[in-house]
């Protein structure tokens, strides 16, 4: 993009995103500050991201005819997935008929918006390591994978499943034995994001640790695609969902080197420009592509307190064709804080508290319903001595606490 219009007028420089949650919201918020007009989309009203941007839009984005119809009226320049749960084939077809540019491309919202699509991209087409791996579209083949009753090597116990479509660990599960298979199999089957019917079971990787690393492709000076990435961030997660993301992860200089070399592989495949969290499971010097987002990654809110550009900016800059600088500020942590209770308008006490803790702040995302296991807010904390802004971070969102 050459120039950026004025917002609401004939030449405004006009972005979609599809979804709206706390992700969009930071997108939206470097996109404004850029001279952007924004259109933020999600399932349900007064998401995140449509309360900060200029427009806002509630449609279901799993519908080709809905999605098609929206971008139609809209005509949108730039198109941002957000959220794993869009109609990508009628993306790659508008993209196709030249109607609008996808972020990163639409191939790569497709691919990676289906675990089948990004794993078997990952593991079959790019040769990189992955845990092993089959889709299973009923309880008996899931049965059959993991016990090697279907001519291949059996996936064996302890395994993990997950809906082909979902994220944030909704339907996903561990199974360490026959007993757990019926569970896992309802539990994913009510879990996905779109009804699908099909799962992933994948061995248990025994990780020492993993990581996201943030990649970008942005344009150089040159006006060609450059490759660089943030310093790694290390995080722990519950039930497949993070809970706690710090900034840098120490990793040995071979460790790094291949997750650098896998992520590169990945992203160079998929193309285009914008930020990607790839996900990666390490262990000595061995490391594993689990998966990736062509978008800002839930545990990379922590680069809002650690990066001179975070994530959010990374990827506004580097979808308008902008120069970046992944370079770390300081170290720093994030802590989650949920929603506690199952209830629209919730209220929050304990700010003053919360801020109370040296170096800190925190989001509050604005969800208008909270359940107890919802990401409702986040805390951060940056510090010279990474053990303390973890300490801080954890501190301080514990401090907020949600009631009805
Ligand atoms: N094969 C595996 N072996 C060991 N742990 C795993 C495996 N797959 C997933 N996990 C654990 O579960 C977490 C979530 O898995 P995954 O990223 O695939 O789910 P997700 O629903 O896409 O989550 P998100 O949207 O937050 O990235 C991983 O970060 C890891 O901690
Ligand atoms: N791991 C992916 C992730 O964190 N995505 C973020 O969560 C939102 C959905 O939240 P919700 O489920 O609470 O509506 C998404 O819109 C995105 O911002
Ligand atoms: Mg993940």
């Amino acid at each position: 993009m050459s120039t950026i219009g004025t917002p609401l007028g004939p030449n405004a420089t006009r972005v979609m995103l599809l979804g709206s949650g706390e992700l969009g919201k930071e997108v939206v918020i470097e996109l404004q500050r850029l001279g952007v007009e924004t259109i933020a989309v999600d399932r349900y009203d007064n998401a995140p991201a449509q309360q900060v941007a200029h427009h806002a839009r509630t449609i279901t984005m799993s519908d080709s005819a809905a999605l098609r119809a929206l971008i139609e009226a809209e005509k949108p320049m730039l198109v941002v997935p957000e959220i794993e749960a869009i109609a990508t084939q009628e993306l790659e077809k508008l993209e196709a008929e030249g109607l609008v540019r996808v972020i990163p491309t639409a191939r790569a919202a497709r691919l990676t918006m289906d675990r089948e699509g990004i794993r078997r991209l990952a593991a079959e087409t790019l040769g990189l390591p992955t845990s092993p791996y089959r889709f299973c579209n009923s309880q008996a083949e899931l049965q059959a994978a993991i016990d090697g009753t279907d001519g291949q090597a059996a996936i064996g116990y302890p395994c993990i499943v997950k809906p082909v479509m979902s994220s944030s660990g909704k339907g996903q599960s561990k199974i360490d034995s026959a007993a757990d298979v019926t569970h896992a199999w309802d539990y994913a089957m009510a879990g996905g994001r779109v009804s699908h019917g099909r799962v992933i079971v994948e061995g248990f990787i025994d990780f020492d640790y993993e990581i996201t690393l943030l990649t970008v492709r942005s344009k150089d000076a040159a006006g060609s695609i450059d490759t660089q990435f943030c310093a790694p961030i290390g995080h722990i997660q519950k039930n497949g969902d993070y809970v706690e993301s710090w900034q840098p992860h120490p990793m040995t200089a071979t460790a790094l080197a291949e997750a650098q070399r896998i992520a590169k592989a990945v992203t160079d495949n998929l193309g285009g420009q914008g930020l990607f969290g790839v996900e990666l499971f390490v262990k000595g010097d061995a490391v594993w592509f689990s998966e990736v987002s062509p978008r800002p990654h839930d545990t990379g809110m922590v680069t809002l307190t650690t990066q001179w550009q975070s994530e959010f900016e990374l990827h506004a800059r580097a979808i308008l064709g902008l120069p970046i600088n992944t370079a770390l500020k300081s170290p720093g942590a994030s802590a989650v804080i949920y929603g506690g209770v199952d209830a629209k308008d919730i209220v929050f006490e304990g700010l003053a508290q919360a801020l109370s803790v040296p170096q800190t702040s925190v989001r509050l995302f604005g969800k208008p319903e909270s359940f107890a296991k919802r990401r409702m807010g986040v805390a951060l904390a940056w510090d010279a001595d990474l053990e303390l802004a973890r300490t801080r971070a954890k501190e301080a969102a514990s401090l907020v606490k949600p009631r009805t």
